[in-house]
């Protein structure tokens, strides 16, 4: 059998390709002379196939969209408390350019606009590095994400110095607020070298891929960053990440989300699927405007929405019974799916609810295909109130899910690889014990 996917995604561009609406940036004049019937999607796995459609392999400059990456970078290197007191989480509900700083302090609202990721740029890298050193710690870091050395494009860097009153004038502004504590040309100048890399629209998917797959590139293995630092820069995205039109794409779409002027849109799901795109006709908030339609038609014909996920909960408890009789009777509690807190509050109000005469119990886990760590702790509970009832509580988890469990205080477990061995064990006891035959 052929995958649909790829044939999905075909269809799916040839349904946006007639509209040729928009324009392309024109601040830039480099980008102005981009073709701008280009258009391209992909998509990566967190376990990292990559699927692509049009334009996958022509490439085009990151712009904005390496924000969030290079904010990501500057919370690995210098921690969260250090960036917070530079640059805000709050949306701005303003173009990407806009001046937008915090009255009081000085502070740009969030690292997706200009004052934010200029601020963030000065951030990458261990304090004290110079502008040489941190456009080569950025660069690195893109390159990570994207699991393949990347290259800056001299010719969109130079065109865009070239232009960048606007951003120096931000550079500037941010220095007499303190909030950049060196030359601020500088630094503008290396935030524009940033935006000036050069990915396709595999890259991209696969760096948004690696932000799904919370911070290790799925391709090559690597732990670009830590755990936490994706959860904060997908909250970002999800909140700003589309400038002014931020709070039309959290309810259509609801992929965090990050565009860029020269037609690239970056989606992540995370736990599923990067997504990306290419379409370098801009609307009127610089975000591509077929990259727009091809991410609403992606999220409403798959269910991406980040605010839609699947009932884990309801069907917890795939079987509970009890197998054996008198003194051999085991009771089973089979459980299935990935474990957190909603299921096992499941597993706990039915384990509370049930009268259980029977000495032996089964938590099996064999259906079972994670368990997350509350989840872990409210099944060693369950493991220790059990105990204390007198039991004799086995775990059967042939997956080790639950490594080395320890319930605690009077707690007392058995951890064996199936229900098999549970009855085995109960026979030998009864039968050693002589309450049967
Ligand atoms: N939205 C964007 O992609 C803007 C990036 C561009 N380099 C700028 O700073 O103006």
């Amino acid at each position: 059998m052929r995958s649909m996917v790829p044939d999905y995604l075909a269809d799916a561009l040839a349904d946006v390709e007639p509209d040729t609406s928009g324009a392309l940036a024109d601040y830039i004049p480099e980008l102005a002379a981009a073709d701008p019937g280009r258009l391209g999607a992909a998509f990566a796995t967190v376990d990292g196939e990559v699927y692509g459609a049009g334009d996958v392999d022509v490439e085009l400059t990151i712009q904005s969209i390496s924000k969030p990456f290079a904010y990501a970078l500057a919370l690995a290197d210098r921690g969260f408390d250090a960036v917070l007191a530079k640059v805000g989480v709050e949306p701005s509900g303003e173009a990407f350019n806009e001046i937008s700083l915090e009255p009081a302090t000085g502070r740009p609202r969030n690292p997706m606009i200009n004052a934010g990721a200029i601020t963030t740029h000065a951030l990458a890298g261990v304090a004290g590095l110079g502008p040489a050193g941190r456009v080569e710690r950025v660069l690195d870091g893109l390159s990570a994400f994207a699991g393949r050395r990347l290259r800056v494009d001299e010719g969109v860097c130079a065109s865009e110095l070239e232009h960048a009153h606007r951003n120096l004038a931000i550079g500037h502004l941010l220095r007499s607020h303190g909030v950049l504590t060196e030359d601020p040309d500088a630094v503008v100048e290396g935030y524009t070298r940033q935006c000036s890399v050069l990915v396709t629209t595999r890259d991209l998917a696969l760096m948004a891929a690696t932000l799904a797959n919370r911070g290790v590139n799925p391709r090559t293995g690597e732990r670009v960053v830590p755990e936490p630092v994706v959860r904060q820069v997908l909250s970002v995205m999800a909140t700003c990440g589309m400038y002014d039109a931020a709070g039309d794409w959290a309810t259509q779409v609801g992929i965090p989300a990050k565009s860029g002027v020269a037609g690239g849109l970056i989606g992540a799901l995370p736990g599923q699927i990067g997504i990306a795109t290419f379409s370098p006709r801009l609307d009127q908030h610089g975000n591509s405007v077929r990259g727009v339609s091809l991410f609403g038609r992606f999220s409403a014909d798959m269910g991406l929405h980040v605010m839609e996920v699947p009932p884990p909960a309801l069907g917890v408890v795939r079987a509970h019974t009890v197998v054996g009789s008198g003194a051999e009777a085991v009771r089973v509690v089979q459980l299935q799916g990935g474990l957190g807190f909603a299921a096992l509050e499941r597993v706990v109000r039915e384990v509370a609810a049930t009268d259980m005469p029977e000495t032996t119990v089964a938590l099996d886990l064999s259906t079972v295909y994670s368990v997350d760590d509350v989840a872990r702790r409210m099944l060693l509970e369950v493991v220790r109130r059990l105990t204390l009832d007198g039991h004799d509580v086995h775990l059967v988890d042939p997956e080790v899910l639950v490594p080395a469990p320890d319930p605690g205080d009077g707690g007392r477990v058995t951890v064996v690889g199936s229900v098999d061995d549970v009855l085995a064990a109960r026979r030998h006891r009864a039968a050693e014990s002589g309450a049967v035959r």
